[in-house]
């Protein structure tokens, strides 16, 4: 359907046995079919080796693609990918060729040396191939100017690989990097060692190893996504994707566009690795994406609908913390800045990174989650309905921004859109029908011809009537490659992130969206204040004398503590789902997530705790010595600070749990009303009642409170008509050091759990889809 000869340049590295380097453009040397050989007589490629054959291969130039086929060699050739080395020989026929497919001749005896390599690439923008010369004991690869092979990519680690000679052979090794180091195609655990014209690849670098130097070079482009017989049944058999074939090139810009409900979303999470339950498989520039997603999802940028920033940052501090996120660990300050500027520029904020996010118009935060995702030099971009609630102008502009991203960057961009208005700007145009049909696929100006309408809105009402033809149309006129080799390949290992770095870098951010968030600062330190006042107005001046006036108010305080720890988190988590599903996406450890949560909120429980005892105390007063030491405050403290804390973990789970922060609000009656229900202070509880209770934090926090005020020993109103009556003794009460740790420990031990759950409970907000 379309014709992609003179888009990109599809060059051909050709190494011969004595490894000097020849790079040609196929498409340069205007033939249909280019032979190659040794005899110079009859080829176009003329390669000298004794293990090349006189006539050994052609390639043909094809509409989709460049095709290769061995001519009858005597030693036949290797194509060599991420789907393993397969030997072709005259009766294979043709194959077709995939960016970065290594096209291998090997003598019988390898130790003869000899061997060829003729490596095929496709790219807009590529850099030229430099030579670094052997012998050399060792040569540092990396990012850092220090390094002898210096390669740029933010993803790439300032010291990335090595390659050290051992007696007689070279050896490469990974020196613990952020994104890996493939060696002929295959994840490099550790070390291994090299051969002449083995292939190393990190990220967008080449580097071929022959005896006489390392040939390296970087380029800058997106990747190529084929998706094949992607279909997708959910609930009780509804069928949501139907038999998808469609074929994304480097460094296209293409828009998946349909009516409401075809299926956009669903499409675009499939094929993007992020939704995996579905059929079907997608190549990701050759390789099979589902295999190897944990390595190749740091190549990819997504968008969602959602916006992934933080309302409470300036756009400079959101790109600070996103950047220490991402980025290698050793990425440096300079390195960051310098990124961040880039970025910046891209999106057309640069004027605007000192601004407070939520200063941001709509347009501007769109641009500002992409700048997000452009941090870490994706080379896939995905994004989900940018221009939703734009105006015609923003839009356009947004659409501009991307299209140019596309060219002027090397990424390959792919957004769900309703817009009609800038689709020109596309490069290919995804047309969904309702069930998650494939109408067209193919440029605008090709679209209209198909669907014969010069409107684009046409094409919408086309498809709402008839999605099943129109598709079927389609299906028969697009000649699809099989894509056979992409598949089968060995699951790399996992990227390795320290979650211990993540703690740390997500603990400061939340800590400054705190700190900026003042209104709710003020109201967080003020409610104890309040709160503490008003205990001082109901209390009757005969506190820590009579049993029931101090059990009253220290139940009172434990249920201001309960509120206080409940107010602090119920919504904490809620309210930036996306973010945190994005982030979980990449490669953030909900374990450091929850704990960045736990510590802050647990620092601001210290403040508020302190608070409302010191107000408590000096309206209404303290016990007049605590159990552990002579003065009560320290143990009134931390009994207050263990209850707002296990409230505060109650609460994280409550969000963790719901959708919204309104929901998570509704929630809370519904937990105090169990906290003073099951207190074991308004009644008295026995069978079920009393088992619930153990899990109440009201039951643990009262207790202490009351034991620290020795409860025991006062006076019962009962006893002040009655003297001779006898106060009972209350075990739960008890002024015994062991009584209140074991309370505290309770306390305590609720935290750990409520932590536990929330991490695991994240892991189903992370993947929840809708
Ligand atoms: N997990 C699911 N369970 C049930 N139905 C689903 C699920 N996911 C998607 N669907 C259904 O699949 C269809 C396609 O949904 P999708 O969100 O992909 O549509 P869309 O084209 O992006 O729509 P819109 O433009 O309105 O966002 C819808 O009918 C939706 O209700």
């Amino acid at each position: 359907m379309e014709d992609r000869t003179g888009e990109f340049n599809r060059k051909l590295t050709v190494m011969d046995g004595e490894s000097r380097v020849l790079e040609l453009s196929l498409d340069d040397l205007h033939k249909e079919r280019i032979f190659w050989g040794r005899d110079p007589g009859h080829n176009d490629i003329v390669i000298s080796s004794p293990a090349v054959s006189r006539l050994h291969g052609k390639f043909k130039i094809a509409s989709q693609g460049i095709l290769f086929a061995d001519v009858g060699s005597t030693n036949g050739t290797y194509l060599e990918n991420a789907a393993g080395k397969h030997l072709i020989h005259k009766n294979s026929g043709y194959v077709l060729l995939r960016d970065g497919d290594m096209l291998r001749v090997q003598p019988p005896d390898e130790r003869q040396g000899n061997s060829v390599l003729l490596l095929y690439t496709e790219s807009m923008q590529e850099g030229k191939w430099q030579k670094y010369a052997l012998p050399a004991s060792r040569i540092a690869i990396g990012r850092g100017s220090e390094n002898d092979i210096v390669l740029q990519h933010m993803g790439i680690s300032r010291k990335h690989a090595v390659i050290e000679l051992k007696v007689d052979a070279y050896f490469v090794s990974d020196c613990q990097s952020a994104n890996g180091v493939l060696v002929n195609d295959n994840i490099l655990n550790g070390t291994c060692r090299l051969r002449d014209k083995d292939v190393i690849r990190i990220l967008n670098s080449i580097l071929i190893f022959t005896n006489s130097g390392i040939y390296y070079k970087s380029s800058q482009q997106g990747v190529s996504l084929r998706v094949r017989n992607m279909n997708k049944v959910v609930g009780k058999g509804k069928q949501i994707l139907h038999d998808v074939n469609v074929d994304i090139d480097s460094n296209e810009f293409v828009a998946i566009v349909g009516g409401s409900g075809a299926g956009k979303s669903t499409l675009m999470n499939a094929i993007s690795g992020f939704d995996r339950k579905r059929q079907g498989t997608v190549l990701f520039s050759g390789l099979n994406l589902d295999e190897n997603f944990s390595v190749l999802k740091s190549l990819i940028g997504y968008v969602p609908q959602q916006d992934i920033i933080y309302e409470n940052l300036t756009l400079n501090r959101m790109l600070v913390y996103t950047a220490k996120l991402k980025m290698p660990k050793d990425t440096s300050k300079v390195e960051i800045e310098k990124r961040i500027h880039d970025v910046l520029e891209m999106v057309e904020l640069s004027e605007h990174q000192n601004t407070y996010i939520r200063k941001l118009s709509g347009g501007q935060k769109k641009r500002a989650s992409i700048a997000v995702e452009l941090l870490a030099d994706p080379s896939l971009f995905f994004l989900d309905e940018p221009t939703s609630g734009l105006d015609p102008g923003t839009e356009k502009k947004l659409m501009g921004t991307l299209s140019r991203l596309a060219k002027s960057q090397g990424k390959t961009i792919v957004m769900v859109t309703h817009t009609t208005q800038s689709l020109d700007l596309c490069d290919k145009v995804i047309f969904m029908g309702q069930g998650g049909r494939v109408c067209f696929c193919g440029t605008c100006q090709e679209a209209k011809m198909f669907f014969d309408t010069d409107n684009l809105v046409d094409i919408y009402n086309e498809m709402a009537a008839q999605p099943e033809e129109w598709a079927a149309q389609y299906a028969g006129c697009v000649p699809l490659e099989p894509i056979g080799f992409g598949e089968g390949k060995e699951a790399p290992k996992k990227r390795k992130f320290s979650g211990i770095r993540q703690f740390f870098i997500l603990t400061m951010r939340y800590a400054e969206i705190m700190k900026n968030d003042l209104p709710r600062l003020a109201l967080l330190f003020l409610q104890p204040i309040l709160i503490a006042l008003l205990l001082g107005i109901v209390a009757d001046d005969r506190v820590f004398e009579i049993y029931e006036s101090t059990k009253s108010i220290l139940f009172a305080l434990s249920c201001a503590g309960i509120w206080i720890g409940l107010f602090n988190s119920i919504q904490e988590i809620c309210k930036e789902r996306a973010v945190l599903k994005r982030e979980y996406m990449g490669n953030m450890k909900l374990w450091s997530y929850t704990l960045s949560k736990f510590v802050v909120q647990m620092v601001v429980g210290v403040l508020q705790a302190a608070i409302i005892v010191a107000v408590f105390g000096a309206v209404i007063g303290l016990p007049e010595k605590g159990i552990l030491m002579k003065n009560s405050f320290p143990e009134m403290f931390v009994t207050i600070w263990l209850t707002i804390t296990s409230s505060m973990a109650l609460g994280f789970i409550i969000s963790a749990f719901v959708k919204s922060g309104d929901k998570a609000m509704a929630c809370a009656p519904f937990v105090l009303i169990i906290q003073l229900l099951f207190s074991g202070i308004l009644f008295e509880l026995k069978g079920a009642g009393k088992k619930i209770a153990y899990a109440t934090i009201s039951k643990w926090s009262v207790e202490s409170l009351g034991s620290i005020a020795d409860l025991n020993s006062l006076t019962m109103k009962m006893q002040e008509e009655l003297p001779g009556i006898e106060h009972e003794f209350q075990e739960i009460f008890e002024f015994a050091k062991k009584h209140l740790l074991s309370n505290w420990t309770i306390l305590a031990a609720m935290v750990a759990i409520c932590y536990v759950i929330t991490a695991l409970m994240l892991r189903n907000v992370a993947k929840d889809g809708r």
